[in-house]
């Protein structure tokens, strides 16, 4: 399989390229040639599988630069009982209305992250010393990304981590996961300013040829390909929870915010696998919500970002979004090039009038949730016997609630765990309630942190990882 840029200007590349390039060098984010077809014999081949089967299935379809073997023990590896909790991987639970939650946040984070950035570890550390490359990861997280990435690639070799989180905007216990890390490999930056402040900063410095290629870096957010092709795995596991027969359509819900994870999904929707709809939840950055309810895309500016109360979400300049807006207009580089220069000006586009093919041949639908609607739900959930949910996750089932149609199939997308926003679950169902955390993390918020606090600004972050890494 070869990949191709959505700006056009960067020559094919093979898979292993791909995962240490992050951003194309022209700007773009890498894509696949094609989209490999599933039928239904395939489908009802592996509608049996493990978890790590699966994966190997449908990744092997995208990679084709790793020896298979090698592949598919990696995928074992990553995928087992140990680390995600059961044998399932991502079991899915009924709410008391009929509403599906797919579990993807038991890996060692509790986020769904976990599912794509535990392969990252191995699949980095498996090229690296193939290649006898050392990787300068530079990351930006709202709070999620950034403990997953760690925890993935604490103590490896050849690979440093350097994660760009906004100072003062994530949970407690979000803040501790990271910066309670004191292995040498691992850098946690705060920076004065928000998630997509972080994530300019990310492109800026790929965007410097010569810095990235004398730093090796790196980068494991949704960028990088391999993290959505690891998500693309579980809507296939998903969908055979939800189903008996691979005649059966079933919709996902998704809590979106840099658009890497329902990303997965239009991906899988266009291999073949029966999804319904594709139903983005936002919480008040409601730009996406904006996108598919009228087809105008208006990013916003950090000043117009609102810090809300699913912090994970808070995103105004979804990065992930090029890579449909490329399928959107026929993979036409040039136009994807055109809209993304009116982006860049801090104007937007408007696609209104190919609305009908955003809803219609692509299946997305779109819904917003605020603070109010997220407690609500979190209490409604609990109130029924269905247990805790986190604010994000709350965010999808409130939309998935709002917009189900007589009869749909709804799996809703867990993608954080309810201990890692304890300020907010509290919020929604009193202090006195005991939230459920695992024993392993008793206490976390108490450890001492490291982090370096810095302005909103690329060349400080350059010079961070010049004084850390020796070359
Ligand atoms: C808990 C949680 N929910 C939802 C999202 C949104 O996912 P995406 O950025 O892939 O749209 C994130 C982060 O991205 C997250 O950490
Ligand atoms: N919500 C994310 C933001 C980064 O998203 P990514 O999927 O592009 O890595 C986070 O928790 O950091």
């Amino acid at each position: 399989m070869q990949y191709k840029s959505t700006r056009g200007a960067t020559e094919a590349r093979s898979f292993s390229q791909v995962l240490l390039m992050g951003l194309a060098p022209d700007g773009g984010l890498m894509m696949p040639a094609t989209y490999p077809q599933v039928d239904a014999e395939l489908l009802a081949k592996w509608r049996q599988l493990s978890y790590a089967e699966l994966a190997f299935e449908i990744m092997s379809l995208f990679i084709d630069d790793i020896d298979r073997d090698d592949l598919r023990a990696m995928l074992a590896r990553t995928y087992t009982q140990e680390v995600f909790g059961s044998a399932d991987i991502t079991p899915v639970r009924a709410l008391k209305d009929g509403i599906l939650v797919q579990e993807l946040s038991n890996g060692p984070t509790l986020a769904f992250k976990d599912m794509a950035m535990q392969f990252l570890g191995q699949v980095f550390e498996y090229v690296l010393a193939r290649e006898n490359q050392v990787l300068n990861i530079l990351g930006a997280t709202s709070g999620d990304t950034g403990s997953a990435a760690e925890y993935a690639m604490r103590g490896k070799q050849g690979i440093n981590v350097f994660m760009l989180s906004p100072e003062g905007k994530m949970s407690a216990f979000q803040r501790a996961q990271m910066y309670s890390l004191a292995d040498e490999n691992i850098h946690n930056i705060a920076v004065r300013g928000l998630f997509d402040d972080c994530q300019d900063i990310v492109k800026g410095v790929q965007a410097d040829a010569e810095f990235k290629e004398q730093y090796a870096i790196g980068t494991v957010n949704s960028i990088n390909w391999a993290r959505i092709v690891a998500q693309v795995v579980y809507y296939f596991k998903g969908y055979f929870a939800a189903t008996q027969s691979n005649d059966e359509q079933v919709s996902f819900c998704v809590p979106s915010g840099n658009f890497g994870n329902v990303c997965a999904g239009h991906i899988a929707r266009q291999m073949g696998l029966p999804i319904g709809r594709l139903i983005v939840a936002t919480n008040e950055n409601d730009v996406l919500d904006e996108f598919f309810k009228t087809g105008a895309y208006r990013p916003r500016t950090s000043e117009h970002t609102f810090i809300t109360s699913s912090p994970s979400m808070d995103i105004s300049k979804a990065s992930n979004f090029e890579r449909f807006i490329f399928d959107l207009v026929g993979r036409d580089s040039e136009q994807v090039k055109v809209l993304w220069a009116e982006v860049n000006a801090g104007k937007g586009f408007d696609l209104g009038f190919m609305l009908d093919k955003i809803q219609g041949e692509y299946g997305f639908a779109s819904g917003k949730s605020t603070h109010q609607n997220r407690l609500d739900t979190m209490k409604a959930v609990y109130a029924a016997g269905d247990g805790f949910v986190d604010p994000h996750t709350a965010d999808g089932i409130k939309v998935a609630r709002e917009l189900r149609l007589d009869g749909e199939t709804i799996v809703c997308l867990e993608t954080a765990l309810a201990t890692k926003f304890d300020a907010t679950v509290h919020e929604a169902l009193g202090s006195d309630v005991q939230i459920p955390r695992p024993a392993a993390l008793a206490g976390l918020e108490d450890l001492p942190q490291y982090v370096i606090e810095i302005a909103n600004d690329v060349a400080v972050v350059k010079d961070i990882i010049r004084t850390a890494v020796k070359i």
